[in-house]
Protein backbone atom coordinates (compact mmCIF):
# COMPACT_ATOMS: atom_id res chain seq x y z
CA UNK A 1 0.00 0.00 0.00
CA UNK A 2 1.38 3.46 -1.17
CA UNK A 3 1.76 4.93 2.60
CA UNK A 4 2.10 8.79 1.26
CA UNK A 5 -1.28 9.33 1.50
CA UNK A 6 -0.79 9.67 5.07
CA UNK A 7 2.07 11.88 4.96
CA UNK A 8 1.64 15.77 6.87
CA UNK A 9 -1.43 14.38 8.48
CA UNK A 10 -1.51 15.33 12.45
CA UNK A 11 -3.99 12.48 12.96
CA UNK A 12 -6.37 9.87 11.93
CA UNK A 13 -9.26 7.41 12.40
CA UNK A 14 -9.12 3.82 10.87
CA UNK A 15 -13.26 3.03 11.29
CA UNK A 16 -13.56 -0.67 11.15
CA UNK A 17 -10.09 -0.96 12.12
CA UNK A 18 -10.51 -4.14 13.79
CA UNK A 19 -7.53 -5.38 15.99
CA UNK A 20 -5.44 -2.33 14.36
CA UNK A 21 -2.79 -4.41 11.96
CA UNK A 22 -3.36 -1.32 9.68
CA UNK A 23 -3.17 1.81 11.95
CA UNK A 24 -0.33 -0.24 13.69
CA UNK A 25 1.91 -0.03 10.49
CA UNK A 26 0.66 3.31 10.06
CA UNK A 27 1.55 4.90 13.24
CA UNK A 28 4.94 3.19 13.47
CA UNK A 29 5.65 4.83 10.02
CA UNK A 30 4.57 8.03 11.07
CA UNK A 31 5.26 8.77 15.25
CA UNK A 32 3.93 11.98 14.80
CA UNK A 33 0.26 10.92 13.67
CA UNK A 34 -2.00 10.33 16.16
CA UNK A 35 -3.82 7.58 15.49
CA UNK A 36 -7.03 6.06 16.05
CA UNK A 37 -8.32 2.38 15.85
CA UNK A 38 -12.06 2.76 16.16
CA UNK A 39 -14.44 -0.07 15.83
CA UNK A 40 -17.50 -1.78 17.82
CA UNK A 41 -16.70 -2.12 22.08
CA UNK A 42 -16.35 -6.40 21.72
CA UNK A 43 -14.08 -5.87 19.12
CA UNK A 44 -11.43 -3.33 21.05
CA UNK A 45 -12.26 -4.12 24.53
CA UNK A 46 -8.96 -4.72 26.42
CA UNK A 47 -6.76 -3.88 23.69
CA UNK A 48 -3.70 -1.83 24.22
CA UNK A 49 -2.57 1.14 22.75
CA UNK A 50 0.54 2.58 22.09
CA UNK A 51 2.25 6.25 22.68
CA UNK A 52 0.40 7.65 19.22
CA UNK A 53 -2.14 4.56 19.48
CA UNK A 54 -5.19 4.20 20.91
CA UNK A 55 -8.12 2.37 20.66
CA UNK A 56 -11.75 3.63 20.99
CA UNK A 57 -15.13 1.74 21.05
CA UNK A 58 -18.34 2.79 19.40
CA UNK A 59 -20.92 2.92 16.50
CA UNK A 60 -19.78 4.27 13.16
CA UNK A 61 -23.48 4.67 12.18
CA UNK A 62 -23.88 7.31 15.32
CA UNK A 63 -20.90 9.31 15.21
CA UNK A 64 -16.98 8.97 14.35
CA UNK A 65 -13.91 10.68 16.62
CA UNK A 66 -13.26 13.82 14.91
CA UNK A 67 -9.31 13.61 12.66
CA UNK A 68 -7.80 15.23 9.85
CA UNK A 69 -8.08 11.84 8.11
CA UNK A 70 -10.70 8.81 8.19
CA UNK A 71 -9.94 5.88 6.99
CA UNK A 72 -12.11 3.06 5.75
CA UNK A 73 -10.48 -0.14 5.11
CA UNK A 74 -12.43 -3.03 3.52
CA UNK A 75 -15.40 -1.66 5.14
CA UNK A 76 -17.87 0.45 2.78
CA UNK A 77 -18.02 -2.97 0.64
CA UNK A 78 -19.86 -4.84 3.66
CA UNK A 79 -22.82 -2.16 3.52
CA UNK A 80 -25.43 -1.45 0.71
CA UNK A 81 -25.92 1.88 -0.75
CA UNK A 82 -28.19 3.82 1.45
CA UNK A 83 -26.14 2.24 4.64
CA UNK A 84 -22.73 3.66 2.94
CA UNK A 85 -24.16 7.14 2.65
CA UNK A 86 -25.00 7.32 6.31
CA UNK A 87 -21.14 5.88 7.64
CA UNK A 88 -19.76 8.39 5.17
CA UNK A 89 -21.74 11.24 6.10
CA UNK A 90 -20.15 10.95 10.02
CA UNK A 91 -16.91 10.54 8.31
CA UNK A 92 -17.52 13.72 6.86
CA UNK A 93 -19.02 15.32 9.78
CA UNK A 94 -15.67 13.90 11.84
CA UNK A 95 -13.25 15.93 9.65
CA UNK A 96 -12.14 19.21 9.30
CA UNK A 97 -12.79 21.05 5.65
CA UNK A 98 -9.01 20.84 5.13
CA UNK A 99 -9.51 17.03 5.93
CA UNK A 100 -9.95 13.82 3.58
CA UNK A 101 -11.45 10.34 3.71
CA UNK A 102 -9.30 7.96 2.22
CA UNK A 103 -11.46 4.22 1.28
CA UNK A 104 -8.87 1.70 0.65
CA UNK A 105 -10.50 -1.22 -1.41
CA UNK A 106 -11.39 -2.53 -4.72
CA UNK A 107 -12.20 -0.46 -7.67
CA UNK A 108 -13.65 -3.15 -10.04
CA UNK A 109 -11.56 -2.06 -13.38
CA UNK A 110 -8.19 -1.66 -11.40
CA UNK A 111 -6.89 -5.30 -12.06
CA UNK A 112 -3.98 -6.22 -9.75
CA UNK A 113 -0.30 -6.03 -11.99
CA UNK A 114 0.29 -9.73 -11.31
CA UNK A 115 -2.98 -11.47 -12.20
CA UNK A 116 -1.99 -14.90 -12.64
CA UNK A 117 -0.95 -14.64 -8.80
CA UNK A 118 -4.58 -13.54 -7.43
CA UNK A 119 -7.06 -14.81 -10.55
CA UNK A 120 -8.12 -12.19 -12.67
CA UNK A 121 -11.50 -13.22 -11.66
CA UNK A 122 -11.36 -12.71 -8.43
CA UNK A 123 -13.06 -9.74 -8.09
CA UNK A 124 -16.31 -11.21 -9.51
CA UNK A 125 -16.07 -13.99 -6.63
CA UNK A 126 -15.70 -10.93 -3.94
CA UNK A 127 -18.63 -9.29 -5.29
CA UNK A 128 -20.55 -12.22 -5.01
CA UNK A 129 -19.46 -13.20 -1.41
CA UNK A 130 -20.56 -9.73 -0.17
CA UNK A 131 -23.72 -9.78 -2.25
CA UNK A 132 -24.53 -13.16 -0.54
CA UNK A 133 -23.29 -12.92 3.15
CA UNK A 134 -23.34 -9.37 3.45
CA UNK A 135 -25.74 -6.48 2.23
CA UNK A 136 -22.86 -4.72 0.68
CA UNK A 137 -20.96 -5.33 -3.09
CA UNK A 138 -17.70 -4.75 -5.07
CA UNK A 139 -17.79 -1.44 -6.69
CA UNK A 140 -16.67 -0.13 -10.27
CA UNK A 141 -14.71 2.90 -10.24
CA UNK A 142 -19.20 4.58 -11.71
CA UNK A 143 -20.76 3.33 -8.66
CA UNK A 144 -17.55 4.89 -6.18
CA UNK A 145 -18.03 8.27 -7.79
CA UNK A 146 -21.90 7.72 -7.67
CA UNK A 147 -21.57 7.05 -3.72
CA UNK A 148 -18.82 9.71 -2.78
CA UNK A 149 -20.59 12.38 -4.85
CA UNK A 150 -24.36 11.43 -3.23
CA UNK A 151 -22.73 11.89 0.60
CA UNK A 152 -22.16 15.18 -0.04
CA UNK A 153 -18.16 15.26 -0.86
CA UNK A 154 -16.94 17.29 -3.79
CA UNK A 155 -14.22 15.45 -5.13
CA UNK A 156 -12.08 12.51 -5.38
CA UNK A 157 -8.88 10.55 -6.48
CA UNK A 158 -8.49 7.15 -6.75
CA UNK A 159 -4.50 5.77 -7.10
CA UNK A 160 -4.52 2.16 -8.05
CA UNK A 161 -2.01 -0.35 -6.04
CA UNK A 162 0.02 -3.29 -7.38
CA UNK A 163 -2.35 -5.57 -5.75
CA UNK A 164 -5.96 -5.85 -5.49
CA UNK A 165 -7.10 -2.19 -3.46
CA UNK A 166 -6.80 0.69 -4.90
CA UNK A 167 -6.67 3.99 -2.57
CA UNK A 168 -9.49 6.41 -3.00
CA UNK A 169 -8.72 9.84 -1.54
CA UNK A 170 -11.87 11.81 -0.98
CA UNK A 171 -12.27 15.60 -0.24
CA UNK A 172 -15.38 17.77 1.17
C1 LIG B 1 -14.27 -6.44 6.95
S1 LIG B 1 -13.74 -5.84 8.52
C2 LIG B 1 -12.40 -4.77 8.05
C3 LIG B 1 -11.35 -4.71 9.12
C4 LIG B 1 -10.11 -3.89 8.74
N1 LIG B 1 -10.46 -2.52 8.37
C5 LIG B 1 -9.31 -4.56 7.66
O1 LIG B 1 -9.10 -3.98 6.59
O2 LIG B 1 -8.83 -5.68 7.88
C6 LIG B 1 -15.04 -4.69 8.97
C7 LIG B 1 -14.88 -4.09 10.36
O3 LIG B 1 -15.97 -3.16 10.59
C8 LIG B 1 -16.35 -3.27 11.95
N2 LIG B 1 -17.71 -2.75 12.14
C9 LIG B 1 -18.88 -3.31 11.73
N3 LIG B 1 -19.92 -2.55 12.10
C10 LIG B 1 -19.40 -1.48 12.76
C11 LIG B 1 -19.99 -0.33 13.39
N4 LIG B 1 -21.33 -0.15 13.39
N5 LIG B 1 -19.17 0.58 13.97
C12 LIG B 1 -17.81 0.40 13.96
N6 LIG B 1 -17.19 -0.66 13.38
C13 LIG B 1 -17.98 -1.59 12.79
C14 LIG B 1 -16.24 -4.76 12.20
O4 LIG B 1 -16.21 -5.07 13.60
C15 LIG B 1 -14.95 -5.11 11.48
O5 LIG B 1 -13.81 -4.98 12.32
Amino acid sequence: MSIKVFKGLESLVDVGGGTGTTAKVIAKSFPQLKCIVFDLPHVVANLQGTKNFEYVSGDMFEAIPSADCIMLKNVLQDWNKEESIKILDKCKQAIPSHGKVVIIEIVMEHKPEDETAIGGEQYLLFDMIMMTFVTGKERSEKEWANLILSSGFNNYKITPTSGLLSIIEVYP
